[in-house]
């Protein structure tokens, strides 16, 4: 059994509908999807947008070989052989446009555009949510806690608690994509590139007799710069004390502790405790390290409580997003050839927010030229041409009451080409550049769009166009 191949990584259902199409001789309409979320997770002012790379190299991967076809076949939809020869054929032969990764992205806006085959369109639905809506969702989950950790170093330690190994590997990216600074898994490092670092666990201490002898040996094994877990018997009377003769021993042979890690109790309180203990003893450059369940919520507090903690271990929380475990991003058809033409399509619901926005769309950032900060995002369509610089009339598609007009502004499209044709013809930027570009976003924006609780929201507004297009599919299906 081969493990790698995830093109058969869909719902079933997708692929009952290519074989319909292929039965009705529709699969070679185009039709264009939009990829986008309606609500915000953990009550966030925005979303960090990860997952294009896994999506590329997915889409680059996508064959029916002969495993995937025989399993195809064995199906109780006892698929014709001609259909299945037609997959193995398969290719992607689309265009996808999309956000690069680290942009901050906001409900209602379409994070990916798919123009493609509909018969190619399906099959790749499944895959780009699964991986779209988990490292967005890991992202924004890393970025709220960045932004509490201020300047404070940050470790990514949540494999072993993760769903499953790839949610662990493409977790700790999308947290490093949102500002973490390591992560523990060695295997994300040699993939990614992301630093990896580790301190190490109660069992080195439990297999020895005495917890001075197992920092010692520990110390004496590895390089400069160990950092030791002092809290398997007792932090302050035991752990503490033997870490800080471990680290004046190694000063007297030229070498250094670097750390000390606190994983259970009260944080604020031994790392206080600790701190002064560390100065006393003359080790004032030894880091605290803390971990135990850490999330924003608690890492805040400990700040607020003045903990002397230098170095933050976040796992659990993190890794499962333990408090808002799924993004919602959909999937949603837009619009489809008819006669070399494209149609605007709509899905209609009672749920204002759940009624689709039609037609083939480009979303820009409008920037205030004079403030350098985001004013709101605008969403057109992609016959409106480019934006020309024109006073702008932006309204909230869901409170259309809500309006106002800007002039003095520079419009940045998000949506960037990324296959045509089903070619590559986006260069796939490195993780520092993707770091760099999401720090370079988070300063675009008012501090009252970042705040981590009741942030305001920030405008997606619709061109008149977009509206009037929405309102008369709205008509038309109502008549
Ligand atoms: N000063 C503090 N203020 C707020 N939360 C804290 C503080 N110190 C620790 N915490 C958090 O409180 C929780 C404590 O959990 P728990 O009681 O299970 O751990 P513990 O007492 O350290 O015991 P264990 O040995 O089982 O880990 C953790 O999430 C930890 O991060
Ligand atoms: O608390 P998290 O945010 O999930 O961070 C990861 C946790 O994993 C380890 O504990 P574990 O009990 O698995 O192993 P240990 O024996 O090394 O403490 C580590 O000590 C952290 O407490
Ligand atoms: O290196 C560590 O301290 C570590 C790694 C994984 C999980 N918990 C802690």
């Amino acid at each position: 059994m081969t493990y790698d191949n995830l093109t058969l990584h869909t719902d079933k259902y997708q692929i009952n509908m290519m074989y319909a199409h292929w039965k009705q001789g529709t699969g070679d309409h185009r039709s264009v999807f939009d990829v986008y979320f309606r609500k915000l997770p953990f009550g966030n002012g925005f979303a960090v947008c990860a997952g294009l790379e896994r999506v590329v190299r997915y889409i680059q991967g996508l064959s029916f070989g002969e495993e995937e076809l025989v399993f195809l076949a064995e199906q109780e939809e006892a698929y014709d052989p001609a259909f299945l020869e037609e997959l193995r054929a398969f290719r992607f032969s689309g265009d996808l446009y999309a956000m690069p990764e680290g942009t901050l992205v906001f409900p209602g806006e379409p994070i990916m555009r798919i123009e493609a085959r509909v018969f190619e369109a399906h099959l790749i639905e499944t895959a780009i949510l699964n991986f779209v809506n988990y490292q967005t969702l890991i992202a924004t989950k890393a970025a709220r806690i960045r932004g509490v950790a201020g300047e404070d170093s940050l470790l990514e330690f949540g494999t072993r608690r993760a769903q499953e190994g790839d949610a662990a590997i493409w977790g700790a990216r999308a947290a490093y994509v949102a500002g973490f600074d390591a992560t523990s898994n060695v295997r994300a490092g040699m993939l990614f590139g992301i630093p990896v670092k580790g301190t190490h666990a109660h069992a080195w201490v439990q297999f020895h007799d005495d917890e001075q002898e197992a920092f010692d040996r520990y110390a004496d094994s590895l390089p400069d710069g160990v950092t030791l877990l002092v809290d398997t018997y007792d932090t302050l009377r035991k752990g503490i004390p033997h870490a800080i003769a471990t680290g004046l021993a190694l000063r007297g042979r030229g070498k250094a502790m670097k750390g000390i890690r606190l994983d259970s109790g009260d944080l604020a309180y031994l790392s206080k405790q600790a701190r002064r203990m560390l100065d006393e003893a003359g080790l004032h450059d030894v880091k605290i390290v803390a971990s135990n369940d850490l999330d924003e919520h608690i890492i805040f507090n400990l700040k607020a409580q003045g903990a002397a903690i230098d170095i933050w271990g976040v796992g659990t929380q993190l890794i499962t997003a333990a408090d808002h475990p799924a993004l919602g991003g959909v999937y949603k058809l837009v619009a489809r050839e008819r006669n070399g033409t494209y149609d605007p399509v709509i899905k209609i619901s009672s749920n204002p927010e759940k009624v689709t926005t039609p037609g083939i769309k480009d979303v820009y950032r409008i920037m205030n030229a004079s403030t350098g900060k985001a004013e709101a995002d605008y969403i057109m369509l992609k016959d409106e041409g480019a934006i020309d610089g024109t006073p702008l009339r932006l309204f909230d598609p869901v409170h259309p009451y809500l309006r106002k007009i800007v002039d003095n502004y520079i419009a940045f499209p998000l949506l960037q080409p990324v296959f045509h044709d089903g070619e590559l013809t986006y260069r796939l930027p490195s993780l520092a550049e993707i770091r760099t570009y999401h720090r370079e976003q988070l300063e675009q924006f008012w501090p009252e769009y970042l705040r981590k609780l009741n942030p305001e929201r920030y405008p997606v507004d619709l061109s008149e166009e977009v509206w009037q297009l929405k309102q008369s599919l709205l008509q038309k299906h109502r008549a």
